[in-house]
């Protein structure tokens, strides 16, 4: 079944047009990234499938229902969760006593100790809120989106201002509830999270999704060049490569482009091994997610971007504390 449709999605604040008609779908039990960016539009799109903001025009299900309909936008509170970027709570309850609290909210919530088990605050469960750390709060935000026991999660930048182990009991924390059944949408600005975590993912940039695909395909990086690089052996030249290749770069390495490189190579390293050399800082790579993304979203950069005029509004208090 599909979790999430948009459809000709299109959003303006005044004159400013943020979404010019975005499309995409969301299978349910996947990990679905939604990326771009500052500005993109990514939260706007994120604030409408949640229902506390409004779209102008196309249309949008989440969980079959339509987050623009209070009726429908009340149900799905039920079988929604989010980690938004600023949640509100109240700073001098305690760890256990805010989960706690906000799982009275649900009709079938989980367990509060499996929450804090989950997130990995038990040794922080009677601090108060106030007295945690950045990232032990965003840990404290992700309880408060998982304890109704959701069907579809929604995690607006989940690992900003985490340390690396903590990113990575975060990562296990979204797949292990992904693997039990879970729907998941994220915003992310990190290329690492998103080739960990996504399963499929999109794009959006200048108000449209720019490219989607899954971290492995996006943007032809599947059947994109791949790039050998070495040290010459001492007294070779270029010239004396049995295949042509670049000139050394300024970081003293030879490259050689091609689609497939195992020939390549086969014939590189006998070639080395003949004079009896070897081939200093050898890789062979792919362009990364990271640097496929920043092509994609450079090549908008220089089109005419959302309209700006007029002053901004203030975004809708989303706490449900
Ligand atoms: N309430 C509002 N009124 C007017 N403009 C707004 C409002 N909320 C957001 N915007 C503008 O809409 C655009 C998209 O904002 P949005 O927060 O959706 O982007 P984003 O992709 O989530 O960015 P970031 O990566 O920085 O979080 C921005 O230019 C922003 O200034």
């Amino acid at each position: 079944m599909t979790a999430v449709v948009v459809e000709g999605l299109q959003k303006t604040y005044g004159s400013r047009e943020v979404l010019r008609g975005i499309d995409f779908t969301v299978a349910e039990g996947e990990i679905f990234a939604l990326l771009g960016p500052n500005g993109a539009g990514k939260t706007t799109t994120l604030e409408i499938l949640e229902g506390f903001r409004s779209r102008d025009q196309g249309r949008v299900e989440v969980l079959g229902l339509d987050p623009g309909m209070p009726a429908d936008s009340r149900d799905l509170r039920e079988l929604v969760g989010l980690v938004l970027q600023d949640v509100a709570v109240e700073p001098y309850l305690s760890v256990r006593e805010t989960i706690a609290r906000n799982a009275g909210y649900y009709r079938a919530p989980r367990d509060v100790d499996e929450v804090i088990e989950l997130v990995g605050l038990r040794e922080k469960q009677a601090a108060k809120v106030k007295d945690l750390s950045g990232g032990q709060k965003r840990r404290l935000d992700l309880a408060l989106g998982v304890v109704g026991n959701p069907r579809l999660l929604f995690l607006d930048e989940p690992t900003t201002g985490f340390d690396p182990s903590a990113r990575r009991n975060a990562w296990e924390l979204v797949r292990d509830l992904r693997d039990s059944g879970t729907t998941i949408v994220l915003t992310t600005h990190y290329m690492d999270e998103v080739q960990a975590l996504a399963d499929s993912m999109a794009v959006i940039a200048n108000g449209r999704i720019v490219e989607s695909g899954t971290p492995a395909t996006l943007g032809g990086r599947d059947s994109a060049f791949a790039r050998i690089r070495f040290e010459l052996p001492p007294g070779t030249e270029v010239s004396d490569l049995p295949m042509p290749a670049s000139a050394t770069t300024e970081d003293g390495l030879v490259s050689i482009e091609v689609e497939e490189p195992t020939a390549v190579l086969h014939s590189l390293t006998d070639w080395a091994l003949h004079r009896g050399a070897t081939l200093g800082r050898l890789t062979v790579e792919r362009p990364s997610l990271e640097d496929v993304y920043l092509d994609i979203t450079r090549s908008f950069e220089g089109e005419p971007s959302q309209q700006s005029v007029g002053a901004h509004g203030h975004r809708p208090n989303r706490s449900r504390t």
